[in-house]
């Protein structure tokens, strides 16, 4: 299939974004240099020629259905305005796919998501499924996709957005002009590392077992999309490893010094310890700009960073692959504590859309334009359970979604 495979990561809208700054037409380009300047963009050339796409769409479990209708809603409101196509296709994963198929990655969902420009996760996993064997676990399915598709670069923007910085947990002062991007290796280290398993051993006791490792080609892809991410941002890169307890992470701090000293030298870099990171990311996260990290220290430190910006219901991520669709969904979980009752914060799901559009799509107008409209529906006072404060407009999954449908349809008589 041919792919327009850019290397660049422009992923500085993002801080656009975080610091509220409006989206004027005059901050558009034409297409090609839009997609030119939008790095990881992967969709066949016909596709960007018609502007026509095919998106694959995995609800997922719990929450998921929920706020997949709401970022459908917006794609196509925005699609209708910005004359883009969108082929949607649904597809199983997680819990319902064992539920429908009996397996948590069904043959053709992954191949529905291999032959589309790009796709949409919501969620997966729940209560029902917990004490599934590991190969019926909802989350193995998820993993299957992400390795499926190759996605190793997964990018999640954790920015303090001014209307929600009295919604984080820590001092205003400390979360105003939070904006860092976490950039964690998705298809390697522990979460993928073989032998593993569980074991009796001579004494007869049963024991559990996992293998941390990363090849040098594995961390030494990683370290570039991080280095061309911090590049285009504030130039800082701060590499977290536990390199004063295991080899793995004295190979990983060993290649991403080499190639921040041979091909980066003007990215600034340097390294801290992952128990030391969590602390400062709560104590000064402002000190961050661009931070690189194996799979399960980025699990951990994103959902940290998460909070940082309000709620976990706030943030979107992207997972590109060298060449084929990246896979963007929220980076958090699928909330079964509130599922099925129309309390979830949908922004990060539509969040995760506009990234799509920007990252995944070249479509970096559409893109801003869903960011715009969340950013109204914030400045408006609206907030979901998980960010709501006095003064503000408590409202349900869905009616967010009629917020931002309506905004959109407003900015679109307004400027058309
Ligand atoms: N990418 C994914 O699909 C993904 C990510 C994380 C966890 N999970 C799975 O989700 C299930 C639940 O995991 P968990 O409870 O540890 O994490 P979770 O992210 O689902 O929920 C943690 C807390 O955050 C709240 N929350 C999460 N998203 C929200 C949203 N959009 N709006 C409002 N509140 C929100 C939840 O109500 C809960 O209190 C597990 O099965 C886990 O494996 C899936
Ligand atoms: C559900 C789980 C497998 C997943 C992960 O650990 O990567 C989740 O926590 C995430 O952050 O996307
Ligand atoms: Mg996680």
């Amino acid at each position: 299939m041919a792919m327009v495979s850019l290397n660049c990561a422009s992923l500085s809208s993002t801080s656009a974004f975080a610091s509220g700054r409006k989206f004027g037409s005059s901050a558009y380009q034409s297409r090609a240099a839009r997609i030119s300047k939008c790095g990881y963009v992967k969709v066949t050339a016909a596709a960007q020629k018609e502007r026509s796409y095919k998106v694959t769409l995995l609800p997922g479990d719990g929450i998921g259905p929920e706020i997949m209708n709401v970022a459908v809603d917006v794609m196509r409101t925005v699609g209708d305005r910005e004359g883009i196509k969108f082929e949607f296709t649904e597809k199983l994963v997680g819990g319902a796919a064992i539920d429908e198929t009996g397996v948590p990655l069904p043959d053709d969902t992954l191949e529905a998501c291999r032959a589309s420009d790009a796709v949409l996760l919501a969620a997966i996993g729940g209560y029902k499924w917990d004490s599934n064997p590991p190969h019926l676990k909802p989350e193995t399915g998820l993993l299957g996709l992400r390795a499926g598709l190759e996605v190793f670069a997964n990018l999640r923007p954790a920015a303090v957005l001014p209307q929600l910085a009295d919604a984080s947990t820590l001092k205003r002062e400390v979360a105003e002009g939070v904006d860092i991007m976490v950039v964690r290796e998705l298809i390697g280290g522990i979460y993928f590392g073989e032998p593993r398993g569980f074991g009796v051993n001579e004494g007869g006791h049963r024991y559990a077992y996992n293998t941390m490792v990363y090849s040098v080609p594995e961390i030494d892809r990683i370290a570039r999309v991080a280095f061309e991410t911090a590049r285009k941002r504030q130039g800082r890169l701060c590499s977290v490893d536990k390199a004063n307890v295991l080899q793995v992470s004295q190979l990983w701090r060993e290649r991403v010094t080499a190639i921040g000293k041979d091909e980066y030298p003007d990215v600034e870099l340097s390294h801290m310890y992952v128990d030391n990171a969590a602390m400062q990311l709560v104590r000064n996260p402002k000190q961050f700009d661009t931070i690189v990290t194996g799979n399960l220290f980025g699990d951990i430190l994103s959902d940290i960073s998460a909070q940082l910006s309000g709620s976990i219901g706030m943030l979107p991520s992207s997972s590109m692959s060298e060449s084929g669709p990246g896979l963007f969904e929220p980076i958090h979980g699928s909330a079964p504590d509130i599922a099925g009752q129309d309390k979830a914060n949908p922004l990060a799901q539509v969040l995760s859309a506009a990234m799509l559009l920007k990252y995944g799509l070249g479509e970096t107008k559409a893109a801003g334009l869903i960011e715009a409209a969340v950013a109204t529906a914030l400045d408006k006072g609206y907030r979901t359970g998980d960010l709501m404060s006095s003064g503000k407009t408590l409202v349900g999954c869905k009616k967010m979604g009629d917020i931002l449908l309506e905004t959109l349809e407003t900015s679109s008589r307004v400027t058309v």
